[in-house]
């Protein structure tokens, strides 16, 4: 098993190029099921829940092609995929290959809503919570689906088509809006989906189904209008900035210093997470390609979060936030409202030195003059950043092991570090 090796010390100076965003690349890999015709999406980023996506996908029959290299892409450009649906061979989405990545269990929308028969294995993904799944099997049974699950299975069945429904959602969910825009795009008639989830990855969604031919009202807003079509067509479109990438390296730079400038990222895809880097003492600028982040000489400062749904401090940059509160004066309060057990990451930034307490949503945390680097495990995706943010500033060396729940969100995150000289490298083995 891979594991990352980090010394500590050293500041951060150069570009890092931001890629496409992981949440918004997969559903929209999976909108391909929407259609006969040929969808192409540009800036794919190269992770291995893309490839698990695409195995997936392929099971289903959709054929696949990444298109070479075009004059002038760097190898930090994303790939650009074809992915074709003419014919779906297989509605069933096996345990196997279903059971690593929660993403993969929205492939039940669109196929209940084109084929009239799917068969999903429930769900895996991050270990941050039960992440049950009622939401999108009532968004499923509110088009008309039957639901029925058996042997861990869900099968969802709708022999004459879905149905366009009222669609109010008890809170905000990403999956369940994904589920319900693509459900309702081949839906009969209209639907009404009410407190539905502003992430930009929703919004990406919503913009490439319209390219497709969707009719889709009060895309950004938490009320969206869907008037169901027939058929939807092919349709060419750029993966966003990964907003969680963008977020990791800013307070990577806020925790080393130094000064980098985060090539492709957007400012309004983050602003409560930046407000709340600015706070703490980083400097953040934005600029007409991206963002320059800086921190020199000045200290940290205690900061407090809670993260909440777009646009509010995203859940996924929690952890990440907690490793350079270690380092700030004062104590911070983290409050996770999002996911009722992400915070795996406390009792490894705890092996740095961190001195952090919990008490139910809220963790406290006291900032401690210096950390000392120590062999940490990588829990799940975003917690395994924060220990490589933890040990960037941390005396000595820090082995962070089980680095699999990096690589399924993070591309190349060692080598955009150490181009910027961070002292990182893989071992591998
Ligand atoms: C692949 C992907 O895009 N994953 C993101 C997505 O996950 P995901 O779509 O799974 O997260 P949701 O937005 O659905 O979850 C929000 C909350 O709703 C609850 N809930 C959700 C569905 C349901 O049927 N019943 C239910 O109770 C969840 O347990 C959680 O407490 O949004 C999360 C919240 O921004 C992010 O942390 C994840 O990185
Ligand atoms: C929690 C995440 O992913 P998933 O929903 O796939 O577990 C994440 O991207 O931070």
């Amino acid at each position: 098993m891979d594991r990352i090796r980090i010394v500590g010390g050293a500041t951060l100076e150069g570009v890092i190029p931001i890629s496409g965003a992981k949440n918004a690349a997969l559903p929209l890999m999976i909108a391909s099921l929407l259609t006969e015709e040929t969808l192409v999406l540009e800036n794919v980023p190269r992770l291995a829940d893309v490839i698990q996506l695409k195995r997936i996908l392929s099971n289903h029959g959709v054929d696949m092609g990444v298109r070479g290299r075009r004059h002038g892409e760097t190898d930090t450009d994303g790939e650009t995929l074809t992915l074709n649906a003419k014919t779906i061979v297989d509605t069933t989405a096996p345990y196997e290959l279903v059971s690593t990545m929660r993403a993969s269990f929205w492939v039940l929308g669109p196929l209940v809503a084109r084929m009239g028969h799917a068969k999903v294995s429930l769900p895996g993904g991050c270990a941050i919570g039960t992440r049950p799944v009622d939401f999108l099997l009532q968004v499923l049974e509110a088009l008309g689906a039957q639901i029925e699950i058996d042997s861990g299975y869900v099968i969802a069945t709708a022999r004459h088509g879905l149905k366009g429904a009222e669609i109010n959602f008890p809170k905000v969910s990403v999956g369940a809006t994904h589920t319900a825009l693509m459900a309702a795009s081949l839906a009969d008639g209209v639907s009404v989906i009410s407190n539905a989830a502003r992430e930009p990855e929703v919004t990406d969604l919503a913009d490439l189904l319209v390219k497709m031919g969707a009719k889709i009202e009060g895309i950004g807003t938490s009320t969206l209008t869907v008037t169901g079509v027939a058929q939807l067509h092919g349709a060419t479109h750029r993966v966003i900035a990964d907003r969680i990438e963008t977020g990791t390296f800013a307070l990577a730079v806020a925790m080393a210093g130094g000064d980098v400038t985060l090539q492709g990222a957007r400012t309004d895809l983050l602003e409560s997470a930046l407000d709340s880097m600015r706070q703490a003492g980083a400097e953040i600028e934005a600029l007409p390609n991206g963002i320059r982040v800086s921190r020199n000489g000045n200290g940290l400062q205690a900061v407090d979060v809670t993260t909440e749904a777009f646009p509010g401090f995203p859940t996924d940059l929690q952890a990440q936030f907690m490793a350079l509160a270690t380092r700030a004066q004062g104590t911070s309060r983290i409050r996770e409202t999002i996911f009722e057990n992400r915070f795996m990451h406390v009792q490894e930034l705890a092996r740095l030195g961190a001195r952090i307490r919990l008490d139910g949503d809220t963790a406290f945390v006291d900032g401690v003059e210096r950390l000392k680097g120590a062999p940490v495990m990588a829990t799940d995706l975003r917690a395994s950043v924060s220990l490589v943010i933890a040990a960037l500033a941390a005396e000595g060396e820090t082995v962070v092991n089980r680095i699999y729940h990096l690589d399924r969100g993070f591309e190349r995150l060692e080598h955009k570090l150490s181009r910027c000289g961070a002292q990182i490298e893989r071992i591998s083995g």
